[in-house]
């Protein structure tokens, strides 16, 4: 699948009039870059560059809870993370237009740090409950290892993984439930209060992702903006499954480490032209997703 689009080379031709001269495929387009150079694009070619961030670690990451709608903050080495990750985009000269977070401090923060460490903390930064983690609903709070040492691993990767199995819903008797739902931040969405989730598969993530994606961030990344989105496991695991064009069963099969810039070249239909790039040094990348893998496995924790 992936061959087609990758051979293809982007023309580019600096042009002392200006102007393109022997563009005869009425199918490429042009643009500037900052420098003045006109870029011919062809279908299936990289012409915009999108990335994804699953913020750095948080404190229940350590703790292995299900966190999703609570506000947990950043640990210090997620704020690590977070700077590493500013340096890193830096370094490769990558510049940011716009960055959307959802409404938790942790993806909020997260953005902050990467604008600071790349000196673009001027940047807007632009903030949906659309892009919030996956609800998890009466699994807030609670252990993963706990819950399969409880109800068997393979239970446990299903409620993590699969795509359209909801959990238990939250309700008010849940110890985080007003926690969640007397937050002022949620009395500012697009849907009343009554409406947001008390719990979402990964589908229903999607559901409510996707009209602000095609609404909102499409449209800035149409005009010519390199976006950040500064998300969640999940979130982004939802947006990557719309992007990429990912089976229902093979969604399962992607899980995101913490502070790992995803860089996504896409075509002027915003299809990837080539494979996900996760940026950094990829042994410790590989390290970090079977971290986050091995979470749901069962393990007393003492308490
Ligand atoms: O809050 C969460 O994700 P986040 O740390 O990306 O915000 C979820 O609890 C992630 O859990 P999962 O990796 O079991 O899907």
């Amino acid at each position: 699948m992936w061959t087609f689009g990758f051979g293809l080379v982007r023309l580019t031709r600096q042009l002392k009039c200006g102007r393109i001269l022997n563009d005869t495929n009425s199918q490429q387009q042009e643009r500037t870059t900052d420098h003045g150079t006109l870029l011919l694009t062809l279908p299936g070619m990289s012409k915009y560059k999108l990335f994804l961030l699953r913020h750095g670690e948080g404190a229940w990451n350590i703790e292995n809870r299900f966190c999703s709608w609570v506000d947990q903050k950043l640990s210090e080495d997620g704020v690590k993370e977070a700077r590493g990750c500013g340096r890193l985009l830096k370094e490769r000269g990558y510049r940011f237009d716009r960055v959307f977070t959802s409404l938790l401090s942790r993806s909020i923060h997260t953005a902050w740090l990467v604008l600071e460490a790349m000196g673009q903390e001027w940047v807007p930064v632009v903030k949906s409950w659309r892009l919030n983690e996956r609800h998890y609903g009466a699994l807030i709070g609670l252990n993963r290892a706990e819950m399969a040492l409880n109800h068997g691993e393979a239970q446990v990767k299903v409620w993590r993984r699969s795509y359209d199995v909801t959990p238990p819903p939250i309700d008010e008797s849940h110890p985080y439930f007003l926690e969640i739902y007397n937050d002022r931040r949620y009395s500012t969405c697009d849907v009343p209060k009554e409406d947001l989730p008390r719990s979402e598969s990964l589908k229903e993530v999607l559901d409510r992702l996707l009209p602000y994606w095609e609404n909102v961030v499409v449209p800035e990344i149409k005009k010519g903006e390199t976006v950040l989105i500064s998300a969640h496991g999940n979130s982004c695991r939802a947006l990557l499954k719309h992007i990429e064009g990912i089976s229902d069963a093979d969604i399962a099969g992607v899980t995101l480490p913490t502070g790992i810039p995803i860089l996504l070249e896409l075509d002027e239909e915003l299809r990837p032209v080539k494979p996900r790039q996760l940026l950094g040094d990829q042994e410790k990348i590989q390290a970090a997703i079977k971290k986050v893998e091995d979470q749901g496995k069962a393990k007393r924790t003492g308490k």
